[in-house]
């Protein structure tokens, strides 16, 4: 016993189910059974729609393996109808990211992943500009360059599911990326695909939100890190952040100020989506932070 003890894994466990009494008990005496030492728990009771959300980060021993852990926790999982899921912890997740014209958002990910601040493993650039051609080069990472155009886009959508398969990755990041994502591809994807959106929604969908906040005279800007869906700056809110600017202001200067926020928001949720700590709540997210 002391010797596996001393070799351990971190594994998380994600679930969602009707809330009642015993979840806890039953999840917790489950991992208890396993050898298992939660490190790290988190949970939500949803009122609004009588659904209980838990993560639980756990160390077990180390000859341990997720699925096979899974298998053994289907029981609890049937009998509490439960949506759950287990993962690695601390394993950097296969991530792509795309861009247009715009480059501070990758620009921003690219050094943060660099500096170690965010476990993730980047395998690959796609956009529909050579733009940042260089900048990949200079993190050594492989750029693909796929232009869009409403002829097109079932091609070029297709080469981009080739690259996010061919590299294992598991997340989309859409770091400035402009062109809308077809409602295939949306739910090929669905959950693994993380958009910033440069306002503080609702507020300001579409393509151009500084100046329409611009024309609008508003005293906040934001931006929101979002999952993709097909409905445009519809999806799941993981993150928002504002930043007050006043009458002074022109367009341009709201853009260099939401640089920044953008920047922050999408950092943030791209590490907790990849830490686990997100769960979806219909077209809400729980966010265990
Ligand atoms: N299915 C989805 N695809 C994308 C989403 C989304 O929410 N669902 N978000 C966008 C990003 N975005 C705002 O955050 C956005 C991008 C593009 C447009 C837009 O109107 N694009 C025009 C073309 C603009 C251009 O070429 O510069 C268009 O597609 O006709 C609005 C909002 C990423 N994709």
């Amino acid at each position: 016993m002391t010797q596996r003890r001393n070799q351990t894994v971190k594994l998380i466990l994600t679930l969602s189910c009707p809330d009642r009494p015993g979840i806890v008990h039953a999840v917790s005496g489950f991992l208890f059974a396993e050898e298992a030492n939660i490190v790290e728990a988190s949970q939500l009771n949803d009122a609004s729609t009588g659904l209980f959300f838990m993560r639980v980060k756990f160390e077990c021993p180390s000859d341990t393996r997720p699925r096979d852990v899974e298998e053994r926790f289907a029981s609890v999982s049937n009998d509490f109808a439960m949506q759950a899921k287990f993962s690695i912890a601390d394993r950097p997740m296969p991530t792509v990211i795309m861009v247009s014209q715009i480059g501070h958002c990758l620009n921003d990910l690219l050094f943060r992943h660099r500096s170690g601040l965010l476990p993730i493993d980047i395998r690959a650039i796609v956009s529909n500009h050579r733009d940042f051609y260089q900048l990949a080069a200079s993190y050594d990472l492989p750029f693909h360059y796929i232009p869009v155009t409403s002829a097109n886009k079932p091609e070029a959508e297709q080469k981009l599911l080739d690259i996010f398969q061919a590299e294992g990755a598991e997340l989309l990041v859409l770091a400035r990326y402009m062109q809308v994502l077809s409602n295939g591809l949306c739910q090929r994807l669905s959950g693994q695909v993380i958009n910033i959106h440069h306002s503080f929604l609702p507020s300001f969908k579409g393509a151009r939100p500084y100046q329409q906040a611009f024309d609008r005279g508003v005293k906040l800007i934001g931006a929101t890190a979002h999952y993709v869906t097909a409905d445009l700056d519809e999806g799941p809110i993981i993150e928002q952040g504002v930043e007050r600017v006043d009458h002074a202001m022109d367009p341009a200067t709201l853009t260099a100020i939401g640089r920044d926020t953008e920047n922050v928001v999408l950092a943030r949720a791209v590490k907790w989506h990849a830490e686990h700590r997100i769960l979806l709540n219909g077209y809400k997210t729980v966010v265990f932070q």
